[in-house]
């Protein structure tokens, strides 16, 4: 059965990063990408976007919405200080394992728990299953017309406080158009727009946060 497109940026990892060295991993993704096989990573011009928030923000617990094949839960994971962690929700059975590999061969895998399932099902279960007591800080990277949804979803299960950030990727391309409306005009939240370009193509692309002011 021939390879996945995943499978084959995991192959590449596996035979050209470092193993315990998370730039190292991050650049290989990104040179594969870019030369060979486009995906929908979140890549590195955005990425500094999103390295920028956290080093600001010094989460100690991060939920990420989409973990794909684990580009940005290395990205995200890097940057935390010990004892603080990632809880990144994948549905996708393959996608789950090849983060898995990825977030592993990085080196992470103590700061990451992977959360396979939808996240209208995992969300609820974040305070009592797994010890959520607030988020600091939340990327949202999956489905686009799930942002919505599970923004309301999130602040209906309590799980922000004063402070705690947003970040939504792919506002342009391939476009959240209905998460823009509702999150600008939600007075309980302060948004920032960041211009940028969709990963690895020379679009337009750009990413919101918002900051919950409780
Ligand atoms: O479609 C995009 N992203 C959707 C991402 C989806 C990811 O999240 C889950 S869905 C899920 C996960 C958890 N809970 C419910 C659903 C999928 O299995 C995938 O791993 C996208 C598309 C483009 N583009 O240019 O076309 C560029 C981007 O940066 C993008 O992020
Ligand atoms: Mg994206």
């Amino acid at each position: 059965m021939n390879q996945s497109k995943e499978q084959r940026i995991l192959n590449f990892v596996l035979q050209n990063a470092v193993r315990g060295d998370p730039r190292s991993v991050m650049d290989t993704i990104d040179k594969y990408c870019s030369q060979k096989e486009w995906a929908m990573n979140v890549g590195d011009e955005k990425g500094l976007i999103l390295d920028k928030t956290v080093e600001e923000l010094q989460p100690s617990v991060v939920l990420e919405l989409g973990t794909y094949c684990g580009y940005s839960a290395v990205r995200i994971a890097r940057l935390l200080k010990a004892g603080a962690r990632l809880l990144t929700v994948e549905f996708n059975p393959e996608f789950a394992a090849i983060a898995k590999q990825i977030i592993e061969f990085a080196g992470v895998q103590d700061k990451v728990k992977i959360l396979e399932g939808p996240s209208e099902e995992i969300i609820p279960q974040l305070k009592k299953k797994y010890e959520v007591d607030t988020l600091d800080f939340v990327f949202l990277d999956h489905w686009k017309d799930r942002y919505t949804p599970d923004t309301i979803l999130i602040q209906e299960c309590n799980l922000l406080r004063k402070g705690s950030v947003l970040l939504a990727d792919n506002i342009i391309v391939p476009g959240a158009p209905e998460f823009l409306k509702y999150i600008r005009n939600n007075p309980r939240f302060q948004c920032t727009n960041y211009p940028s370009h969709l990963e690895y193509m020379k679009v337009e692309d750009a990413m919101e946060k918002a900051v919950f002011l409780g």
